[in-house]
């Protein structure tokens, strides 16, 4: 207890005094705090929490990723599920009838575990171990990705993880999602599925698996609760086929769908002055709404 207090001190020393990365490094290692040169440029010290890695550098500034036009609709849609329960394969599907943008967490993060430098060999080995990577980082990713796509629809696919992870969501993109597709599907068939996609994932092997289910069920489940008190939750069967679930899946974009075009008539007759001036004519004389 003791020596963990003296090197969060040290640390703190350190940060002030712009001391070297590498003996940072090795502070964090040594106390429950990591270490982020954040969004605001500003070097700060978090106290760790249960699936937040021994260290991390987050190295990027707001300017650096830009942000969306004010005023512009985006809509966003998170999809969850546990590890194999068929996120990729029916947000696939959604893109081909639905034209949103598909950005998988696991794919972003996968690519930047390809990089030869520090944070590359950081999630590497995260996501070797089957833990969850800082949730600073994927956020930058997801909002890079979402930003270069030109697309105002995407499909968050493997996002929220954790109540971290909404947080750091809300606080650096902040647009709240539509809905939240969830994919509900038993372990045994997870397990199975996985097992045998055969892809060359490194993290497709029985110990991380079962790591991954540890995680889903500890910190994932929580955040499926959370939507669930919201009403954004969407529940669909993810024991079917992959072509019976996405026609569970086709009904909750329909229905969006309609949603989203019944809000922008709407809006487009609110800004119509015509319009507003008829409907306020008729509202006078008692007759029913002018024109529709
Ligand atoms: N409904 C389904 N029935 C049977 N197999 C399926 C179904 N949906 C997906 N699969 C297969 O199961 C495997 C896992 O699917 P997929 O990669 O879409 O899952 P995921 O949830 O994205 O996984 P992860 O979280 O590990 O990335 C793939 O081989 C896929 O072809
Ligand atoms: N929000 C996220 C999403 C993914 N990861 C890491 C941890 C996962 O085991 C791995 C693979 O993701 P998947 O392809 O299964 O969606 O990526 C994370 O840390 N945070």
């Amino acid at each position: 207890m003791r020596s963990r207090y003296h090197h969060s001190s040290l640390l703190a020393a350190a940060l002030s005094h712009n001391i070297k990365h590498t003996f940072i490094h090795y502070l964090c290692l040594q106390s429950d705090l990591i270490y982020t040169n954040s969004h605001n440029g500003e070097k700060n010290s978090h106290r760790r929490t249960e699936n937040i890695p021994n260290l991390l550098i987050v190295n990027w500034t707001q300017n650096e990723v830009g942000s969306f036009p004010p005023g512009k609709k985006i809509t966003i849609v998170f999809v969850i599920g546990g590890p194999g329960s068929g996120k990729g394969t029916q947000c696939s599907m959604i893109v081909k009838h639905f034209g949103f943008t598909h950005l998988s967490a696991g794919d972003l993060l996968r690519e930047e575990a390809k990089s030869d430098t520090e944070q590359g060999m950081m999630v590497k080995n995260l996501m070797h171990e089957g833990k969850l990577v800082p949730s600073e980082l994927i956020v930058k990713l997801l909002l890079k990705a979402m930003l270069q796509s030109g697309n105002d629809k995407f499909l968050v696919d493997g996002f929220p993880r954790n109540e971290e992870n909404r947080q750091a969501y809300d606080k650096i993109i902040g647009i709240e999602p539509e809905l939240v597709l969830f994919i509900d599907c038993s372990k045994e068939e997870m397990e199975r599925r996985i097992l045998n996609r055969n892809q060359g994932r490194d993290d497709d092997n029985i110990d991380t698996v079962r790591r991954r289910f540890e995680v889903f069920q500890e910190s994932t489940l929580p955040v499926v609760q959370h939507y669930e008190k919201t009403g954004k939750l969407r529940r669909v069967d993810g024991a079917k086929s992959a072509d019976a679930v996405f026609e569970d899946v086709k009904a909750i974009f329909v229905q969006l769908n309609t949603q989203a075009n019944q809000v922008s008539s709407v809006s487009r007759a609110q800004s119509n002055p015509f319009k507003r001036f008829l409907d306020l004519f008729c509202g006078c004389f008692g007759t029913q709404e002018a024109t529709n």
